[in-house]
């Protein structure tokens, strides 16, 4: 059956505090009585951002400023398709005011999981809550080591770990120290090896998992369901189309996309480059760190090919 597809523009609109405005849809829409980043259909000859500028004009009765992508999402609703662009705008003219008469709130990204929204719109919760880094852990001596690199790299401003380690079963004495450490600062933390003690992912301060390709590829749906039941997330490795739809169809949390660049520890490999780089992130449907051969220098260009920023054991773990 032919199903209309609309595109549409949406604006996560963040205020000094951090704090994003949501507005409340009219009943009698589409999605009606959930909450939604305020936006609408972009009209023919429109850019995305003079739809954008029009409807927070329309809807709020403000003037954007300041605005950059944060994520694109293709959702297929039972009536329709909907693409929704969705831009961060971080400055603004104006005070919103719900100029449509629908309610409006500023609330904190944390606090965002509490509202309803329309089923399209989890991964662009997540990108609002995921950091532009993402360290993966490389080599370390012990455990002391290792809990010294990771606060070391902490203190550098990274928010979301990765550990991965060769070691199997993965030491427990160690993930619960870096987990502790994690907790306390407010890091999020996945550990890489799905078939470790179902008891790690209950402990505080351990924020999910990190899947390999195999794991993607072997992985049926009700074992993603019961890991974010648990309130983990659940991330994978992709690197090419297949491997994206396939995180597509589990609805993961995020992914890393790899090599971007060609790396000393893939000799031979070529990189897959920013072109089709952005290709296979606009296919993704949650936030896409690039990992390989970056650094931290590439989040602006990472950003602009539509990912979440970058991802990187080399550049980010600390010596
Ligand atoms: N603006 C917005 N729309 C969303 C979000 N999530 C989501 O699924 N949608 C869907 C609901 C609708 O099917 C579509 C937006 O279309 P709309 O009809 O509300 O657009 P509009 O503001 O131009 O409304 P109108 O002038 O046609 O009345 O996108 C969201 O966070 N923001
Ligand atoms: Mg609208």
């Amino acid at each position: 059956m032919y199903k209309k597809s609309i595109q549409v523009a949406a604006a996560a609109i963040i205020n000094t505090s951090g704090e994003v405005l949501i507005a409340k849809r009219p009943d009698d829409k589409h999605q009606g009585g959930k909450w939604e980043f305020p936006g609408g259909k972009i009209e023919q000859g429109e850019t995305v951002l003079d739809a954008l500028t029009r409807e927070l004009h329309e809807e709020l009765a403000i003037q954007v400023v300041t605005a950059n992508p944060l994520i694109q999402i293709t959702y297929e609703y039972p009536e329709k398709i909907v693409q929704l662009d969705v831009w961060q705008v971080t400055e603004f003219s104006g005070d919103p005011i719900g100029n449509e008469g629908q309610s409006i709130q500023w609330v904190a990204k944390t606090q965002l999981f509490n509202f309803q929204f329309p089923p399209a719109n989890r991964p662009i919760l997540q990108a609002l809550l995921l950091p532009d880094y993402y360290l993966i852990s490389g080599d370390f001596e012990d455990q002391a080591d290792c809990l010294r690199r990771v606060q070391a790299a902490i203190a550098s401003g990274i928010k979301l770990i990765q550990l991965r380690t060769t070691e199997k079963p993965i030491p427990l004495d160690l993930v619960k120290a870096l987990a502790d450490y994690c907790y306390q600062t407010n890091v999020q933390l996945l550990i890489k090896q799905s078939n470790c003690s179902r008891e790690i992912y209950n402990l505080k301060g351990i924020s999910g998992v990190h899947l390999t390709v195999a794991e993607l590829m072997d992985c049926n749906g009700a074992v993603i369901t019961q890991y974010q039941k648990q309130g983990c997330l659940v991330a994978a490795s992709c690197h090419n189309a297949e491997e994206i739809v396939k995180a597509n169809a589990l609805a993961l949390d995020f992914i890393t996309l790899s090599p971007i660049q060609p790396t000393a520890s893939h000799p031979g490999q070529l990189g897959l480059g920013w072109k089709t780089a952005q290709q296979l992130i606009k296919l993704a449907q949650c936030p896409v760190y690039c990992l390989g051969g970056l650094s931290s220098s590439d989040v602006g260009q990472a950003r602009q090919v539509g990912s979440q920023g970058v991802a990187g054991i080399s550049q980010f773990w600390p010596s």
